[in-house]
């Protein structure tokens, strides 16, 4: 760290932090009025015919089509190699954007709803709630075990250190917790977290038992350059020095490209996305091993149910991490259906 947390504090305030890609403001305190609970809603079962209709920008058109069972964008990029079984994910990672405990229960009770109401279940989808720590109980009370519950952070103590403050990957673990969120930009970009920092913490997080959600992203400056895949391999060459051979089918890489995150920020273009998995999938199975193609690879920056079929719709991408459309009951479980549905119906 360059700079001290104070001073990087005032640097980044809250809601405008240029950055990490763009203005977030949407997500600030002001606008917790979006949250909204739904009555009952039909979880998974569209299909595809079901995919979301927005208007599907020229450049995408492509990958819209492999949604619907026809040689896409996706296809046509190189495809790395996967595994047989197809394992599917959307984490919600709510950031501090619920501060008070009645709109967390409702939230949580919504999407606990949305789920029993699909008597199919989550197909096969792996749903997670990414959480604040002071939610994470409450979440495992109110969703059902077949809903998986994440932390937004875990600390890596030394053993033996009972250091003030810290919440341990074995207290998640003694809670409930399924999965980690680790190296996102927030982190990473604003609050200073070092490759050395996050290893750390993805080692003691699988050492615990939990399964690890690692973000990783290039900022704009490294896009313009061509130094994004660069950029992308040292942030996961760090991570998977951590990773035990027989754990990476408990790793999820979410790639994030920070200068497309935000209101207002030019979102990636799904064959740049399917590249840079396909890319990076690749390089992680000649340098890590076999074993490393049992990681998911998932998309992150302002996927929501507009837009989620034509990422849904790419080959190597196995999911999503989703921000502010996890906010939102009928958005997030928009998202899965078409997630499901372009899945099922490309053989993706
Ligand atoms: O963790 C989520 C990512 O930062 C994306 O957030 P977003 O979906 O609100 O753009």
């Amino acid at each position: 760290m360059d700079m001290a947390w104070p001073e990087r504090r005032a640097a980044y305030p809250h809601k405008h932090r240029d950055d990490v890609g763009g203005t977030r403001g949407d997500l600030g305190h002001g606008d917790l009025t979006k949250v909204r609970a739904y009555q009952l809603i039909p979880w998974l079962n569209l299909s595809c015919g079901g995919c979301l209709s927005g208007v599907t920008p020229r450049k995408n058109i492509e990958a819209a089509s492999a949604c619907s069972g026809t040689m896409g964008a996706g296809a046509g990029a190189e495809r790395a190699e996967r595994p047989a079984e197809k394992r599917l994910f959307v984490g919600a990672n709510w950031k501090c954007s619920l501060e008070s405990v009645e709109q967390v229960d409702q939230l949580l009770s919504s999407i606990a709803t949305a789920v029993s109401a699909e008597t199919k279940g989550l197909a096969g989808l792996e749903l997670c709630i990414f959480a604040p720590y002071v939610f994470l109980e409450r979440a495992r009370r109110i969703l059902p075990t077949e809903i998986r519950v994440g932390s937004q952070n875990a600390w890596d103590a030394a053993e033996g250190f009972a250091c003030t403050g810290v919440v341990t990957s074995s207290m998640l673990k003694g809670i409930g917790c399924d999965w980690v969120l680790l190296g996102h930009s927030d982190r990473r970009n604003v609050l200073g977290e070092s490759h050395d920092l996050i290893s750390q913490k993805v080692r003691r997080c699988l050492e615990s038992g939990l399964k690890v959600n690692i973000t990783i992203g290039e900022k704009k400056e490294a896009r313009e350059k061509g130094q994004e895949l660069q950029v992308l391999q040292e942030q996961l060459e760090s991570v998977a020095k951590a990773v035990p051979a027989d754990a990476w089918d408990r790793m999820a890489v979410a790639y994030e490209p920070v200068w497309a995150v935000g209101e207002g920020a030019v979102p990636c273009e799904p064959n740049e996305a399917q590249r840079v998995h396909s890319a990076l999938r690749q390089w992680l199975k000649e340098k890590f091993g076999e074993n490393t193609s049992k990681c998911l690879f998932l998309y992150t920056g302002s996927v929501n149910e507009s837009n989620a079929e034509h990422y849904a719709a790419l080959p190597d991408v196995d999911g999503f991490v989703v921000g502010r459309a996890g906010l939102d009951v009928e958005k997030l479980s928009a998202i899965c259906r078409t997630l499901v549905s372009c899945k099922s119906g490309s053989g993706a």
